[in-house]
C-alpha cells in the first residue's frame, strides 16, 4: 500500500456507498476476479492429480488419449474371428496368455482365436469375444458350447476405443471444483497434472489496544474473539491464511502493518476501527492510502465494513463487534475469494422462516437454526454477541419489513 490511491487493478471497478448486500458482494466478487487477472500467471499453478481434489480448475482440461485408449475385452475368454470352431494362435504360452497386452501384436485370420483376459487387448480381425463359460476347449481347438446363446457370436464383450471420450475432447471445464472422480477421469485420459487456481493469500491485522489474548479481562478490556476463529473462517471460504498481526491503536503502527502485509498477500483483513470516532484509525488510513470500493452496507450487523483497493492488494476492514465482523467477512470476504478463484458467485440458498422475525432499518442477517425444513432465530444475536452464532446453522436474511412464519427468504451458509 502506498500513497497512490487509484490502483491499476481496480480501475474498472465502481465505488458503492451504503450498498445493499447483493450489490456489495457483487462488487467484492468483481474485485477478487480483477485482482486475480492482474496477478497473471501467478493466479494458476499445476498440481499433481493426488493434490487436485478440492481445488478450482484454471483452464479446460482435454483428454490426451481416447478413453478407453484401446479396444479391450469385457470378459475372460477368447477373441475369435468368424463363427467357429477356432484354432488358438497363442495357446502354447499359458503365462503370456494372462497378460492384458498378450494379443496386442496379433491379427486374427478367419477361423482363429486367442485367449483374452478382462481388459486384454482385442486383436485386429476379432468378430466377437466368447466368454469362458460358453467355450469348449481341447488343446488349441475352441468351439462354442452347445448351450451358448447365438448372440455370443454377435460382436459381444468388446469395449471399443473412445466410447467414453475422444482424444482432445474437453473432460473438465474451467471453474469446476475438482472432485475425486474428476482426478480419476483425468488420469485414465493420460493427464498427469491439473491447472488449478491459486487460492488468495489472506493476512489478518487485528487492532484494538483494549484486546487481551488470555485470561479474564478487566473492565474496559475484551478477550480477543478473532485470533482463534477468523483464520478458520478464511480457510473455510477457500483462501490461505498468511501472516496474522496484532497492532495497538496507533496510526503509524497500523499503517506500517497494513503496508507490510499488503506487499505479500492478496487480501488484508483488518478488524476494528471502522467507525468514525477519533479512536477509529482504519477508515482514515484507507480513505487516504487506498480507493474505497464498498463503503458501508445497508445490512445489520456488519454495516460499517469497508472494502478498498490498495496498490498491491485488497483490504477488507471488518467492524470490531464480533458478530458484525464475521457477517461482513462472510458477505464481502467470501465473495472476494470466490471471484479470485474464478468461481461464479454463490447462488442464494432458499429458506423459509419458521417464526415471525422482526425487521430492522436495513436487511438483517440473523444467526438461525434449521429445524424440520424451517429456520428459527437463535437467541443472543446482537452484533457484539457470539452465543447466537455458536448455535446457528446459517444466517437468515430478514428484509426490512420482517418475516412471518412460512415466508420464503434466503440463508447464507456458514463455512464450518
Ligand atoms: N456513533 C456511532 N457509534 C457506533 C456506530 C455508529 O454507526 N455510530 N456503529 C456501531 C457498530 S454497528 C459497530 S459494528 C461498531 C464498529 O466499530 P469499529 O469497527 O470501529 O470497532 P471498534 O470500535 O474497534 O470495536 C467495536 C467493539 O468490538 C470490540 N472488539 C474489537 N476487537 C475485538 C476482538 N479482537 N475481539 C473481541 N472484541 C473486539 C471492541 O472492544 C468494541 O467493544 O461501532 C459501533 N459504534
Ligand atoms: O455493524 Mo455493527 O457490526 O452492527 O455491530
Amino acid at each position: 500500500m502506498s500513497a497512490a490511491n487509484d490502483p491499476d487493478w481496480a480501475r474498472a471497478l465502481q465505488t458503492l456507498r451504503h450498498a445493499t448486500r447483493e450489490d456489495a458482494s457483487g462488487l467484492a466478487h468483481g474485485a477478487g476476479a480483477a485482482l486475480a487477472t492482474a496477478r497473471g500467471a501467478a493466479s494458476s499453478t499445476d498440481v499433481a492429480l493426488e493434490d487436485a481434489p478440492g481445488r478450482v480448475l484454471a483452464r479446460d482440461v482435454r483428454a490426451l488419449c481416447p478413453v478407453p485408449h484401446y479396444a479391450s475385452s469385457a470378459m475372460d475368454g477368447y477373441a475369435v474371428n468368424g463363427p467357429g470352431p477356432w484354432r488358438l494362435v497363442n495357446a502354447e504360452d499359458p503365462a503370456r496368455d494372462t497378460l492384458p497386452s498378450a494379443a496386442s501384436d496379433l491379427a486374427l485370420a478367419p477361423g482363429t482365436g486367442v485367449v483374452v483376459v478382462t481388459g486384454g487387448v482385442i486383436p485386429e480381425g476379432t468378430t466377437t469375444v466368447v466368454r469362458d463359460e460358453y467355450a469348449l476347449r481341447r488343446g488349441d481347438a475352441v468351439e462354442l458350447a452347445p448351450e451358448a446363446p447365438r448372440s455370443e457370436l454377435a460382436g459381444r464383450h468388446v469395449r471399443p476405443t473412445g466410447t467414453e471420450c475422444a482424444a482432445g475432447e474437453i473432460l473438465l471445464e474451467a471453474g469446476a471444483v475438482v472432485s475425486p472422480a474428476h482426478a480419476a477421469f483425468a488420469a485414465v485420459a493420460g493427464v498427469d497434472a491439473l491447472p488449478v487456481r491459486t487460492a488468495p493469500r489472506v493476512a489478518l491485522v487485528l487492532t484494538g489496544s483494549e484486546v487481551v489474548t488470555e485470561g479474564l479481562p478487566g473492565p474496559g478490556r475484551v478477550r480477543d474473539a478473532f485470533g482463534m476463529s477468523l483464520p478458520h473462517v478464511v480457510t473455510g471460504m477457500g483462501a490461505v491464511v498468511g501472516e496474522i498481526r496484532r497492532v495497538a491503536d496507533d496510526a503509524a503502527t497500523l499503517r506500517d502493518a497494513v503496508r507490510a502485509v499488503s506487499a505479500t498477500h492478496d487480501l488484508v483483513v483488518t478488524t476494528g476501527g471502522t467507525a468514525r470516532s477519533r479512536a477509529d484509525l482504519v477508515r482514515p488510513l484507507l480513505e487516504r492510502d487506498a480507493r474505497l470500493l464498498v463503503d458501508q452496507l445497508d445490512m445489520q450487523p456488519g454495516h460499517p465494513a469497508v472494502l478498498a483497493a490498495a496498490d498491491d492488494a485488497a483490504v477488507l476492514a471488518l467492524p470490531g463487534n464480533p458478530l458484525g465482523a464475521v457477517v461482513a467477512l462472510l458477505v464481502l470476504g467470501g465473495a472476494f475469494v470466490t471471484g479470485f478463484l474464478g468461481r461464479p458467485p454463490a447462488a442464494p440458498r432458499r429458506a423459509v422462516a419458521g417464526a415471525e422475525i422482526s425487521g430492522g432499518r436495513a436487511e438483517r442477517l440473523v444467526p438461525a437454526r434449521l429445524e424440520d425444513g424451517a429456520w428459527y432465530p437463535c437467541r443472543a444475536v446482537g452484533s457484539n454477541m457470539l452465543r447466537g452464532l455458536s448455535a446457528a446453522d446459517g444466517l437468515l436474511s430478514v428484509p426490512r419489513g420482517g418475516l412471518h412464519a412460512g415466508q420464503p427468504t434466503t440463508a447464507l451458509p456458514l463455512p464450518w
